[in-house]
C-alpha cells in the first residue's frame, strides 16, 4: 500500500500507478503572474447544507469529513465548470512543521496546511463512477496560513480524540462547510489529478487566492493524528502532501486581476 514515508512516498507511486508521471498530475506550484486572467470565469458558487455532514473517519492517509450527497442539497455550480457537482467530502493535507504541509504551492510559497472540498459531477451516477473521467470531480482547494485560532476549523478538531488512529470514525452533524471559506471566491484554475493514489487526471482544480487562518495549537492539533491503526506502533499523521508536480505546458487561469 501507499503512504509518505521513503519507502513508500510520492516518489514510489509511479511504481504501482504510472500515471504518477502523466500529462495533467497535481498538485503544481502556481505562479501567479504566469497565470491568465479569464474574464469568461464566472463566480463559483458554493451552496452547503449543514444537515448533508455525516461523519469523520481517520482513513489512514488523512482524515475526512464525509457527506450526504443522495441529493443536490450540497453543491458546486459556476466558476470553470459547466453542471452541477455534489460536496462528497473535504479532507487536509499538513506538516510536520509551519513551514511545510500545502500540496499547491504559490510562487515556492508552502503553506502549513490545505483544505480540499471534493465535489463529483451529477452528470455522472456517484462518486466511484466519476473518480476516474476527465471531467469527474471539482476540487476546492484553501490554504490554511498561521494567526488567530480558527472557531470552525476548532470543531473539526473538537473531534479528533475519536478517530485518532486508522480506521476510526465517529458522527459529525450539522457542520457547514461554508464556514472554512475565506471571505472572497477570488480563484485560480487548471486541469489536474487526485493529489494521492490512485492519482486519476480527473481534478478540475479550483484553488483559492485568499487563506483561512489555523493558529500554532490548532496545528499541533493536526499532528495529534495517526497514520497506524490502534495496536500498530504509532506513526504521528504529519507531511501527507505530494510536492508540486511538472506543468507540461498547462495554462492555469486566475478569476481576477
Ligand atoms: N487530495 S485530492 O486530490 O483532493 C483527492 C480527492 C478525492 C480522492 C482522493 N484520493 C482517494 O480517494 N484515494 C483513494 C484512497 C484514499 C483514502 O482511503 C484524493
Ligand atoms: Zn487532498
Amino acid at each position: 500500500a501507499w503512504g509518505y514515508a521513503d519507502h513508500d512516498g510520492p516518489a514510489k507511486w509511479v511504481e504501482s500507478f504510472p500515471i504518477a508521471e502523466g500529462p495533467r498530475q497535481s498538485p503544481i506550484d502556481i505562479i501567479p503572474s504566469q497565470a491568465q486572467f479569464d474574464s469568461n470565469l464566472k463566480q463559483i458558487k458554493l451552496k452547503y447544507d449543514p444537515s448533508t455532514s455525516k461523519g469523520i473517519l481517520n482513513n489512514g492517509h488523512s482524515f475526512q469529513v464525509d457527506f450526504a450527497d443522495d441529493d443536490n442539497k450540497s453543491t458546486l455550480t459556476g466558476g470553470p465548470v459547466t453542471g452541477t457537482y455534489r460536496l462528497k467530502q473535504f479532507h487536509f493535507h499538513w506538516g510536520s512543521a509551519d513551514e511545510r504541509g500545502s500540496e499547491h504551492t504559490i510562487g515556492g510559497t508552502k503553506f502549513p496546511c490545505e483544505l480540499h472540498l471534493v465535489h463529483w459531477n451529477t452528470k455522472y451516477a456517484n462518486f466511484g463512477e466519476a473518480v476516474n473521467k476527465p471531467d469527474g470531480l471539482a476540487v476546492v482547494g484553501v490554504f490554511l496560513k498561521i494567526g488567530a485560532a480558527n472557531p470552525s476549523l476548532q470543531k473539526v478538531l473538537d473531534a479528533f480524540d475519536a478517530i485518532k488512529s486508522k480506521g476510526k470514525q465517529t458522527t459529525f452533524s450539522n457542520f457547514d462547510p461554508k464556514t472554512l471559506l475565506p471571505p472572497t471566491l477570488h480563484f485560480w484554475t487548471y486541469d489536474g489529478s487526485l493529489t494521492t493514489p490512485p492519482l486519476h487526471e480527473s481534478v478540475t482544480w479550483i484553488v483559492l487566492r485568499d487563506p483561512i487562518s489555523v493558529s500554532p495549537a490548532q496545528m499541533g492539533k493536526f499532528r495529534s493524528l495517526l497514520f497506524s491503526s490502534d495496536g500498530e506502533s504509532p506513526r504521528c499523521m504529519v507531511d501527507n502532501f505530494r510536492p508540486p508536480q511538472p506543468l507540461k505546458g498547462r495554462k492555469v487561469r486566475s478569476s481576477f486581476r
